[in-house]
């Protein structure tokens, strides 16, 4: 079922692209001089097969879930809080709510694993388990149910297509899933655990060490297949970047852009890319994470952040602020007057 859906994905349509780059030159201002929105445009005419490219419908995908390994003392929160969080986004209350409501965007709280029930209205229902198994002693879940959840995200995407979006922001509440994201990323990267592993919500010095014995132990323990993606996020992944992972994959299912968070969102879409390599020209990294190993996941894709404010929040809070750099790109691409309409000579093409 995964595979038949990855097999879909193709590459960016190259004359959308060519028709959007010349219409960019024809436009009278100095040639590339909007730098990097220049180039977001002409990826986004290469994701959506046109140059016609009208501002976008922005939604949030909030991927929530919890995670076993809390129990071995790697966060300084407890685990109520994952639930605590994704009620607030409900009611509009939460840090990505506020920044959403600035961006134009429209949030999406999703209950992929949350270990509580949850009675409220405005939550997407798609739970797989009632949060993942300790990784410190068992594998955080079944083959299946990571299949089952870059499935769900995949789904998602489609759903809000159909519903008229055309941008998907990545974000993801879950107490622990910085232990879980390092525990992935050293695995892929083969780097050790803690040269991949920060402080998360609040640690001391002390639970920043104890976190890196749990990841390393855990590592030791299961020997995840670095080659195999669904076997390192079986064993010491979550439900959240098994999700988001397929949001990404998602976005060039259904030609959509989708963008990247901080480290969590980052670490999902590494295991994106290892799925599917031309998954990666559908994404966008919208800031770079202050967790230790944010640069490093941006820079395994081979991607560069737009923004660079220290950030480490989760929830889609970066992905909401790099979102409005569309609306500007768009903006100016639709907007401004061509060297035809004003009277003066274009430049001559840089060679
Ligand atoms: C109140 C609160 C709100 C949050 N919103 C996002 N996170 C962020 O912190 C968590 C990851 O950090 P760790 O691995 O240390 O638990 C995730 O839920 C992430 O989205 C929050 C964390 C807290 C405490
Ligand atoms: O970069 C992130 O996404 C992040 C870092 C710490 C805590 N929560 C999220």
């Amino acid at each position: 079922m995964l595979q038949e859906m990855l097999q879909q994905i193709s590459p960016l349509d190259s004359a959308a692209m060519e028709t959007a780059r010349q219409h960019w030159d024809a436009i009278a201002k100095p040639l590339h001089s909007l730098g990097r929105l220049e180039d977001l445009v002409v990826q986004l005419a290469g994701i959506t097969g046109t140059a016609n490219l009208p501002p976008r419908k922005k939604a949030v995908l909030i991927f929530c879930a919890d995670n076993g390994v809390v129990a071995e003392g790697v966060t300084q929160t407890t685990q109520a809080v994952t639930a605590a969080v994704t009620r607030n986004f409900t009611m509009g209350i939460a840090s990505v709510n506020a920044l959403s409501r600035v961006c134009g965007a429209d949030v999406f709280p999703v209950d992929i694993g949350v270990a509580e029930e949850l009675h409220c209205d405005g939550i997407i229902s798609r739970k797989i388990a009632a949060g993942t198994r300790n990784f410190a002693h068992e594998p955080a879940m079944t083959r299946e149910q990571a299949e089952r959840a870059i499935l769900t995200g995949i789904a998602l995407v489609g759903e809000k297509v159909a519903a008229g979006y055309n941008l998907i922001i990545t974000g993801e509440m879950g107490i622990g899933n910085t232990t879980t994201s390092s525990a992935v990323f050293s695995v892929l990267q083969q780097l050790p655990p803690e040269q991949v592993t920060g402080r998360g919500a609040g640690l001391s010095g002390a639970g920043l060490r104890h976190k890196v014995e749990v990841i390393a132990k855990a590592i030791a323990l299961h020997q995840p297949d670095r080659n195999d993606v669904l076997d390192v996020l079986s064993k010491v992944g979550g439900l959240d970047i098994c999700g988001m992972a397929g949001a990404f994959l998602g976005g060039a299912v259904y030609h959509v852009p989708v963008l990247i968070d901080g480290f969590i969102s980052a670490v999902a879409a590494n295991c994106a890319v290892r799925l599917v390599p031309l998954c990666r020209q559908y994404l966008f990294a919208s800031h770079c994470s202050r967790e230790p190993a944010g640069k490093l996941a941006l820079e395994a894709l081979g991607l560069r952040a737009y923004l660079d404010c220290d950030m480490c929040l989760g929830e889609g809070t970066g992905g909401v602020i790099g979102a409005k750099l569309f609306d500007f790109a768009l903006a100016a691409y639709g907007e401004i007057a061509g060297f035809d309409a004003v009277g003066i000579a274009p430049y001559e093409k840089l060679q």
